[in-house]
């Protein structure tokens, strides 16, 4: 089996107030090596709680019932384990919504980048983290790299600090991406761009990309497969094309009914 990211069996439940409340249900998932799998549904269908409990980043009152994700071989998630530590940053990279967010202000990006690779990469030196740092933004496509480099986030482009955020996630070449609604913030353009540039790294690195999103139009252009959510639940999932053009289910129709250009 050549599947990166395998989950199967999740059930996920929050504690609320006035008792349990499920947030993942029976969801079975697999990324392959340099494969792109959507996850799309509407608003509050589970997909954070999905790409979040891949790497670890449940709330805490958050926690899985039944079923596990493994990562390869290694179970990395199931009902009292978690072995998220271990691989988050390293082997799994993660992209979120708003790319700010995840910058510290107060650092240059050389900063951000020596940091991560630091903690990831033992023994590297200070040679091979310039080296890897201007590598990886040059995989990002941005042209002048070191004027990036020693750039402070706020100095940048919305669009340029996406491009940064996708850099830090891979700069330590990890076989997963997860990326959360990671384009979501960005003008159409500049939307257009980063999904370019995710499927040229799926397909140079080979990395597997698990790709949340609201948006179909976006994942049609990005992702071979796609899982349909709703209510916590994976309600149809398969080749990109399939299910967008031929959806078994109600609910995907109604997805696609939603987006004026679809039809
Ligand atoms: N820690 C929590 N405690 C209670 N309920 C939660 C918690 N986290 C998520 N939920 C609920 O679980 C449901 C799924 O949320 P989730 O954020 O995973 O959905 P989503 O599909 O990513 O939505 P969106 O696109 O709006 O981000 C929502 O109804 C949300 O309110």
């Amino acid at each position: 089996m050549n599947d990166l990211l395998t989950i199967s069996g999740l059930a996920i439940t929050a504690r609320v107030a006035d008792g349990d409340l499920p947030l993942l249900r029976d969801v079975d998932l697999t990324v392959g090596r340099g494969e792109v799998l959507g996850v799309v549904g509407e608003s509050g269908s589970g997909k954070t709680t999905l790409a979040r409990c891949v790497v670890g980043l449940l709330e805490r009152n958050v926690r899985v019932e039944a079923g596990e994700v493994r990562l390869a071989e290694t179970q990395v998630v199931a009902p009292g384990v978690d072995r998220t530590r271990e691989v988050r940053g390293a082997q799994v990279g993660m992209v979120f919504q708003d790319a700010s967010r995840s910058l510290n202000p107060l650092m240059r990006i050389r900063a951000h980048l020596a940091e991560v690779l630091r903690r990831h990469v033992p023994h590297i030196t200070k040679q091979e983290i310039e080296q890897r740092s201007v590598e990886v933004l040059e995989q990002m496509r941005i042209a002048d790299a070191r004027r990036v480099l020693d750039s402070y986030p706020h100095q940048l482009s919305g669009g340029l600090r996406q491009r940064v955020a996708i850099g830090l996630a891979v700069v330590t070449r990890p076989s997963l991406v997860i990326a959360d609604e990671c384009t979501t913030a960005l003008d159409v353009t500049t939307q257009t761009k980063v999904v370019e540039l995710f499927r040229t790294l799926v397909d140079e690195l080979g990395i597997g990309l698990l790709f949340v999103t609201h948006d179909l139009m976006l994942a049609s252009d990005l992702c071979d497969r796609i899982a349909v959510m709703s209510q916590g639940r994976v309600v149809e999932q398969g080749p990109a094309m399939d299910v967008l053009e031929h959806p078994h289910e109600d609910y995907t129709r109604q997805l696609l009914a939603a987006i004026p250009t679809w039809n």
